[in-house]
């Protein structure tokens, strides 16, 4: 059998990115050689820690990796100072638009076997709205003195993209309808989030984009169902009843915090993964972040970053690698005999990658 060689970059950064990224590469390297990959590996740097050796959060050595040496990459999480320090900025919303990674992609679920199982996808724009980070501190008397704004830029462009991205995965989770999935939302649904109501210009481009792409041919013929919801009642919604959504679109900062909202609802962010995706490229990424608070003790899950290895598989076209992934860290959920601390468990971060590698 023909083998495929994929170059991996493993950016880890800051805090429990870690320790929890050496967890992604050791999955990929036990995956079994049936399956006819082979991986090569290269350490790259990005985080705040990079920034106070070099002066630089996103060193050009590794943008220019990944964009001429790699075929997709794993990052970590970096902890970026919540008080502005001169010269630094967040390396991962960087390295987001600087591959134009313009889709940021998001299960969230739990097992088939919960109590009350949850399967959706949040599909969240990767590259503009707020995140353009162009801000500016002015002084007026009449403001009180200082005062700052952001500006929160939509284009027609990402905004279609992101949509028609929405509307494939609506598509193609009938698989997993079709194979008995509870939980999932008994047909294809778009749901596309904004707040136009107050922001007509920026939400309502979105919304009216987000609409157009999602009346494509392929999509009503495939039974793609679209509704619109304003992003307040959504969060509402989504803790009242999480099984009303199957894939949900937004702009960039409500897709960031409706996805870390909806990770309480399936036990924890550090079971939930994302995959940064652009043309033939992809950076899976945990959701959460580098974590302060447990980092050092050993016990960060790894669970999101394991399924954000497997999301990572699948947007570069192995499904088969990645289904096996997702089917070992189902199996140690399941059994829910070694769990990390934040799922009630007593296991440690390693406790839990050598189960999960045990069962692939
Ligand atoms: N993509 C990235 O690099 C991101 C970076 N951050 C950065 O991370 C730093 C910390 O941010 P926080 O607001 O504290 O969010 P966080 O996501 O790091 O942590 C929130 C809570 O979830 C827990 N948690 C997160 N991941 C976990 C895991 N794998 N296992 C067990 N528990 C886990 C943490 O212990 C904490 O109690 C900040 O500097 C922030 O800028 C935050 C989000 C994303
Ligand atoms: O802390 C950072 O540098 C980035 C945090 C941004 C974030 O939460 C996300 O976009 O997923």
């Amino acid at each position: 059998m023909a083998s495929r060689l994929l170059r991996i970059g493993l950016i880890p950064g800051d805090g429990i990115g870690r320790e929890v990224i050496p967890a992604g590469r050791r999955i990929l390297e036990a995956l079994p050689s049936s399956l006819g990959l082979k991986f090569e590996f290269t350490d790259l740097d990005a985080g705040f820690e990079t920034f106070q050796k070099t002066g630089a959060a996103l060193p050009e050595r590794t943008v220019d990796v990944l964009k001429n040496g790699c075929d997709g990459a794993l990052f970590g999480a970096v902890s970026s100072p919540t008080k502005a320090v001169k010269g630094y900025s967040s390396p991962i919303v960087a390295l987001r638009k600087k591959l134009d990674l313009y889709a940021n992609v998001r299960p969230v679920k739990t097992v088939a076997t919960a109590a009350s199982p949850i399967d959706m996808v949040i599909v969240r724009e990767n590259t503009e709205d707020l995140y353009v980070k162009e801000e500016r501190t002015l002084e007026d008397p009449a403001m009180g003195g200082v005062y700052a704004e952001a500006i929160k830029r939509i284009s027609t462009r990402a905004s279609l993209r992101i949509a028609t991205m929405a509307g494939e995965i609506a598509l193609r989770r009938q698989k997993l309808r079709e194979s008995g999935f509870a939980s999932i939302h008994k047909s294809p649904l778009v749901t596309i989030t904004h707040k136009s109501n107050v922001l007509s210009q920026t939400d309502g481009l979105f919304r009216t984009c987000a609409k157009e792409a999602l009346a494509a041919s392929r999509f009503v013929d495939g039974g793609v169902a679209v509704e619109e919801q304003i992003v307040d009642s959504m969060v509402y919604k989504l803790f009242r009843q999480p099984g009303s959504y199957d894939v949900i679109v937004a702009p960039n900062l409500y897709g960031d915090i409706l996805s870390d909202g909806a990770a309480a609802l399936v036990g924890s962010l550090g079971l939930v993964p994302s995959a940064n995706v652009g043309e033939g490229f992809a950076i899976g990424e945990p959701c959460h972040g580098s974590a302060p608070d447990i980092e050092g003790k050993g016990v960060a899950n790894p669970i999101a970053t394991l399924r954000s290895t497997a999301l990572m598989l699948e947007f570069l076209g192995e499904e088969q690698a990645a289904a096996k992934i997702y089917t070992a860290v189902d199996a140690n959920l399941e059994e829910a005999k070694l769990l990390s601390p934040d799922l009630g468990g007593k296991a440690t971060t390693e406790e839990v990658v050598s189960d999960i590698l045990k069962r692939l």
